[in-house]
């Protein structure tokens, strides 16, 4: 049986972790769930699974889930309580599906503790990968991926040798204006850019779809779980996502990952690698499907993803500019007081302010992230 703990377990990729872990319990213990301010969620899911511990974001909502929920359950708030559910709880596994910077604290602690994580806040590798690695090879502690594509570059790379790898590619869907030009973006709105083609996520990462800010932080997240130089990481656009990412070899060979898009795959992989159990998710049919579809990346198309390559290789704070920048603009765009290409101006402008400097320190990171938001605000 593998504890489990889950950060962020009343959104996307928690509720579906608890999906992946209802259709196998015998394999699964819950040691503590985390969540914001989705009160109701959080309780029936703490009744359902009993962990010890559970946490939201404010004392209000931890008091009116505590009225709720049986004696036995601790019930914390705040980033005391984050830290608590990550690192107090005995969880064996950490599943971190927070969305945003405000993950990266609770990972680190989830590592610190000696606990394995299943990265899906891939934002905490985007601004703290170099220390978040070290962290974690220091400790002797995995991290397992749980994005999709770099589950599937996980999954190729088995076994072989980092030597022999030529490059690896992402693939893109292109999000909700894949079809669209630039000049047909200029007017459009919050529900269309949150009308993902084929997966059903959050807002923020499916805002980040459509601008293809997602592939640049994946691409970042991939330099950083794959020690891979910015020069070996392609992307390419896969309207379908049926390939979930692929790896090229030397010798010309290229392994790919497939599977329908649904995250339980990923998700399971994470929970119980190097096994493989039956999934929840639908077999694929390739029969069915009859053609898959790919188209070379246009970086001036998808400014952001260009501004991502430059940000990862410039290192330092370019990327926690970056993923700032892009967190507060994109907040900002839902929010309706920004046009959806403002979204790029945002970072662009951010970039242009804070000039790429050494970041060493979480702190450091934290303070320099708070500074490019108020900026955004301040923005107009
Ligand atoms: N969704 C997907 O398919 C994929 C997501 N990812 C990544 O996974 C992460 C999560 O994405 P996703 O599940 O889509 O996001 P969602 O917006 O669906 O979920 C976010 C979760 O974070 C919680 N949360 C928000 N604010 C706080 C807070 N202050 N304290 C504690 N918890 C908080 C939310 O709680 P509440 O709702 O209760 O407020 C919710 O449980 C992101 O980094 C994303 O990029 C990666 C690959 C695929
Ligand atoms: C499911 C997942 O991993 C997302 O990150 C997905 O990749 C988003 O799709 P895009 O390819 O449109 O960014
Ligand atoms: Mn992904």
């Amino acid at each position: 049986m593998k504890t489990i703990s889950i950060l962020g377990s009343t959104g996307s990729i928690g509720t579906q972790t608890l999906d992946v872990i209802r259709h196998d319990p015998e394999r699964y213990r819950v040691a503590a769930l985390a969540a914001g301010g989705n009160v109701e969620l959080l309780v029936q899911q703490a009744l359902e699974f009993r962990p010890s511990v559970v946490s939201l974001a404010t004392k209000e909502a931890a008091e009116r889930a505590a009225s709720m929920l049986p004696d036995g359950i601790r019930v914390l708030h705040g980033e005391e309580g984050l830290i608590e559910a990550a690192a107090g709880a005995g969880a064996e596994l950490v599943v971190t599906a927070l969305v945003g910077s405000r993950g990266i604290r609770s990972t680190i602690a989830a590592i610190e503790a000696g606990a394995a994580v299943g990265l899906a806040n891939k934002e905490t590798l985007v601004a703290a990968g170099h220390l978040v690695t070290k962290l974690a090879e220091a400790r002797g502690v995995s991290i397992l991926p749980v994005d999709s594509e770099h589950s599937a570059i996980f999954q190729c790379l088995n076994g072989e040798r980092r030597a022999d790898v030529k490059k690896i590619t992402l693939t893109a869907s292109g999000g909700a204006f894949r079809d669209r030009t630039r000049a047909e973006l200029k007017d459009v709105t919050v529900e269309q850019a949150l009308a993902h083609p084929n997966w059903a996520m959050g807002a923020k990462i499916t805002v980040d779809s459509a601008t293809m800010a997602n592939k640049g932080l994946e691409v970042i997240e991939a330099h950083w779980l794959y020690s891979m130089p910015y020069e070996q990481i392609d992307v390419l656009l896969h309207p379908e996502s049926i390939i979930h990412s692929m790896v090229e070899f030397t010798d010309n060979s290229v392994i790919a990952q497939l599977g329908v898009p649904d995250m339980r795959i990923p998700i399971q992989y994470a929970l119980t690698w190097p096994e493989r159990r039956p999934s929840p998710a639908p077999a694929l049919d390739l029969a069915a499907i009859g053609r898959l579809h790919f188209r070379p990346m246009d970086l001036e198309r998808y400014p952001c993803l260009r501004m991502a390559y430059e940000a990862g290789r410039a290192g330092g704070s370019a990327p926690i500019v970056f993923n700032a920048a892009n967190e507060a603009a994109v907040e900002r765009f839902l929010r309706g007081e920004i046009a959806f290409l403002e979204i790029e101006d945002t970072i662009a402008a951010m970039l242009d302010r804070f000039p790429p400097e050494p970041v060493d320190t979480y702190e450091a990171i934290a303070e320099l992230d708070a500074r490019v938001r108020r900026e955004v605000t301040a923005l107009r």
